[in-house]
């Protein structure tokens, strides 16, 4: 070999460390853009908003070059729906949802390789995107059909991308009074796609607020439908850390009391951490030896450990779910201190964030997703902590949502206020009417708004955020099950105790047959106090409804600390911090 042939290699050499250098320079800057915009949940977008927006993201707004139409715009509208009757409007809107619950996907990351160019990815990613968005936007446009605010964010779904490859479990934390409403199914499925071996567990979270006898019902529907799942309290187990009792609600030291049942018991933070790494584990060693079977039991057991394969050297769990479901509160609780900030103000978490808790073990957190869904409407998602409360305009609606779920007498016990009786001619069994609910409760806390009239507005916040937090106790049943099913005396509140309603009275003057007739001067009496654009008020509030009243108070939102969060990683431009966990003494939970 020459001398001249072996310095043009060494040239050859330089100028292609060189290249990729400054493609790696080039990289950094197209993502340091990308991420100037503060990364914002976008939930509440009309659908010319989107379209525009859209448009221009996929560069197609006007342009002679790419003629082709506007994919989200879809003038093919289906036929009128408006001569039938609710009922008849509720049972087609049922169809049509079964008909149409496969296209009710999350959003796929296409395919991708390492040899790909940033803008190659990155124009691919949005163009899958604005397909996805098309498919939606379909069904919005089925006048049968009620598509709930779901996140219009490419740049949140893409932490979720993130998260999904990188992680061998999932964990997807839901909150235990209501864990189907917060589950997301094809998500569970979309992590198949991506690794057969990967598998999804069920965090049901806030499980102190949800008491032993409903713990054991659910725990029976997720093994029925061999779902993974682990009842836990982020709450719990902070106040453990801390060395703190949990009191703050009547039922907590119900909720908490000590359970052997493997199933219903919540789980202390070393049990979870162990669980966690145990599962993920055992998905990597599947994936080695290239076994398809994995573990149906949902019973943990380290001895259960698959013999023959060594264990892996690190493995990844990512924990995804709604806004406000405890996932950072879950995050902390687990590395053992503050490091993502918890408020009760949904998707305060905008970026992932990877955490090494031991050589063996790393979590990472995505933020906080509104998955698309049907049948929930936005005042729903509201008074589940989904939408923020901020944003509601409609108050009222949402209100009713906790009147209709909670029950007339804990209302009534928790605010120390009495609510109107319904009329003798009215349902006995009807809930409160949030316009009652609304103004007793203005009336026994003196909130009254500059005009002079109860401040709706004020109270509402107040009473959805009591809600949220598990102030106004609430729960939803598994599918099919019944207060009563298999109650048996376990020493905690029964169930239907804990449901008991003021219906004494309601059974007594159903029993009367007093129910639905109508008494002729009750109904005159209800004349005088009624409210055109409200119903029947109470006698005694003689206020009316005002736009005044619905005036917002907007509330200073506290801030998260992201103080910790460090540097970048370098495979995708998403902000990480590296914690390792200082050990922590803190046993098991006394459940
Ligand atoms: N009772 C109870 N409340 C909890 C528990 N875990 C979290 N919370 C409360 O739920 C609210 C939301 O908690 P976060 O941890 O901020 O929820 P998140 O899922 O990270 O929310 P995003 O940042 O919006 O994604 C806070 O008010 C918490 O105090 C729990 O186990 N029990």
């Amino acid at each position: 070999m020459g001398k001249n042939e072996k310095s043009g290699v060494g040239r050859a050499l330089v100028k292609h460390h060189n290249a990729m250098i400054q493609q790696s320079k080039e990289k950094g800057r197209f993502y340091k853009s990308q991420h100037k915009k503060v990364l914002e949940s976008v939930t509440e977008v009309s659908n010319i908003d989107a379209v525009i927006e859209q448009a221009e993201e996929a560069d197609q707004l006007f342009s002679i070059h790419h003629p082709t139409p506007n994919p989200l715009i879809n003038l093919d509208v289906s036929s009128s729906i408006s001569d039938m009757t609710p009922e008849e409007r509720r049972e087609q809107q049922k169809k049509e949802e079964a008909l149409h619950a496969s296209s009710l996907r999350v959003p796929r990351r296409p395919p991708w390789t390492a040899a790909m160019s940033v803008e190659e990815l990155d124009a691919n990613e949005k163009q899958a995107f604005l397909v996805w968005r098309r498919s939606l936007a379909r069904l919005e446009e089925n006048e049968k059909l009620v598509l709930t605010p779901f996140e219009k964010n490419l740049d949140i779904w893409r932490q979720l991308w993130r998260v999904l490859e990188r992680c061998d479990l999932l964990v997807m934390v839901v909150d235990a009074r209501d864990p189907l409403f917060y589950r997301c199914p094809d998500l569970e499925e979309y992590a198949k796609e991506i690794d057969k071996h990967k598998r999804t567990l069920l965090l049901v979270n806030k499980a102190d607020l949800l008491p032993v006898s409903m713990r054991k019902k659910w725990a029976e529907y997720f093994r029925l439908h061999k779902v993974l799942f682990v009842f836990w309290s982020a709450k719990a187990a902070t106040a453990e850390l801390e060395g703190k009792l949990l009191t703050d609600h009547w039922k907590m030291e119900n909720n908490m009391r000590k359970s052997d049942d493997p199933e219903t018991k919540i789980h202390g933070r070393d049990e979870l951490l162990a669980r966690l790494q145990y599962e993920a584990e055992e998905i990597v060693k599947m994936r080695k030896s290239g076994s398809d079977t994995s573990t149906s039991s949902n019973i943990y057991s380290p001895r259960n450990n698959a013999e023959g394969t060594s264990a892996p050297k690190s493995v990844m769990v990512g924990f995804v779910g709604y806004p406000n479901v405890g996932k950072s509160s879950t995050i902390n609780a687990l590395v053992g201190q503050k490091r993502t900030g918890v408020t009760s103000t949904p998707g305060k978490t905008k970026h992932f964030q990877t955490l090494i808790i031991s050589d063996e073990l790393t979590l990472c957190d995505c933020p906080g997703l509104v998955f698309p869904s049907f049948s929930s409407s936005r005042y729903e998602m509201i008074a589940s902590g989904v939408l923020p409360i901020d944003r509601m305009t409609e108050h009222r609606e949402a209100v009713q949502v906790v009147a209709n779920r909670v029950q007339r007498h804990v209302i009534e016990d928790v605010y120390k206020i009495k609510l109107p009786k319904p009329k003798p001619y009215e349902s006995q069994s009807r809930p409160p009417q949030a316009s009652e609910f609304l103004r007793a409760y203005c009336a026994s806390h003196g909130y009254v708004a500059s005009s002079g009239l109860p401040d709706e507005t004020r109270a509402a916040r107040q009473i959805l955020k009591d809600f949220i937090d598990g102030k106004l106790p609430h729960y939803e049943m598994p599918p099919g099950m019944s207060a009563e099913d298999g109650e048996e005396d376990d020493g905690n509140p029964s169930l239907s105790e804990v449901l008991k309603s003021d219906a004494s009275d309601v059974e007594d003057s159903l029993e009367n047959g007093t129910e639905t007739t109508p008494v002729f001067e009750h109904v005159l009496d209800d004349l005088s106090s009624f409210d055109l654009a409200n119903g029947l008020v109470s006698k005694k509030a003689t206020v009316k409804k005002s736009n005044e009243s619905r005036k917002h108070h907007k509330k200073p939102q506290r801030k998260k600390d992201r103080s910790w969060r460090v540097g970048n990683d370098d495979e995708d431009g998403m902000p990480v911090t590296r914690v390792f966990q200082k050990p922590v003494n803190s046993g098991p939970l006394n459940v």
